[in-house]
């Protein structure tokens, strides 16, 4: 099984992509990764050690605490260390960064992510993922893990408009291959619950704000 990255993001729908978010600021593009890829993340994803699962938080850091008012999902942070699956992942994205600045010039520095669940009824309220200045999370993304997704089972992520918060402009149902990509700082948006178990990788590119010459940690 060949799960290396490879010349995959210099195809054209990935160039349109680039267009997208400059334009619009906020991409979908469908079958994002290699078959062989989705096939091995689904199968990972679902055969996770519950145990590997942690009630997600909100804030960053030390500011971090557990809102299940906002957000009720389990997540686990990706890691090259933990299976080649996951360093397939990472690689991929690595090369997706690496292109979005060549087109975009955004100086996006790294790339973290986490695994996703969300048990039926589970929602995450309406939020950014960076606050201005707060945070160099720049990017956000989102890549969805369900097969055989039926629209009927909801589970959508609503974006909501930058200027006018409340006008919603886009829902995208979480079928399996589908990546939304859009600014971390502009764009409220909100997962809706689902009657299934809905699967994703949740994950930000984030620019170097060190000061001192302590990087700013990620998460
Ligand atoms: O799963 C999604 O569609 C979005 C998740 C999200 O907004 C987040 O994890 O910050
Ligand atoms: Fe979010």
């Amino acid at each position: 099984m060949q799960l290396t990255a490879n010349s995959f993001f210099e195809q054209t729908n990935y160039l349109a992509l680039a267009d997208d978010l400059r334009t619009q600021g906020y991409a979908i593009i469908e079958h994002a990764l290699p078959i062989e890829l989705e096939t091995a993340l689904v199968k990972h994803v679902i055969e996770l050690p519950r145990t590997d699962l942690q009630t997600a938080g909100v804030g960053r850091e030390q500011q971090q605490t557990v809102n299940n008012f906002v957000r009720r999902d389990q997540v686990k942070w990706i890691e090259a260390s933990q299976s080649t699956v996951e360093k397939a992942w990472l690689s991929h994205m690595e090369n997706l960064r690496i292109m979005l600045n060549r087109q975009l010039l955004l100086g996006l520095f790294s790339y973290e992510s986490h695994f996703a669940q969300y048990q039926p009824g589970d929602f995450y309220k309406k939020h950014l993922d960076s606050f201005k200045g707060n945070t160099n999370r720049v990017l956000s993304t989102v890549y969805y893990l369900n097969p055989n997704w039926q629209s009927e089972f909801g589970g959508e992520l609503v974006i909501y408009d930058p200027i006018n918060q409340m006008q919603e402009i886009k829902r995208v149902s979480p079928e399996l291959g589908r990546m939304v990509i859009f600014l971390s700082e502009e764009f409220p948006h909100e997962v809706l619950p689902a009657d299934k178990t809905r699967f994703s990788i949740a994950g930000w590119f984030r620019v170097n704000n060190s000061i001192n010459n302590q990087i700013d940690p990620p998460k």
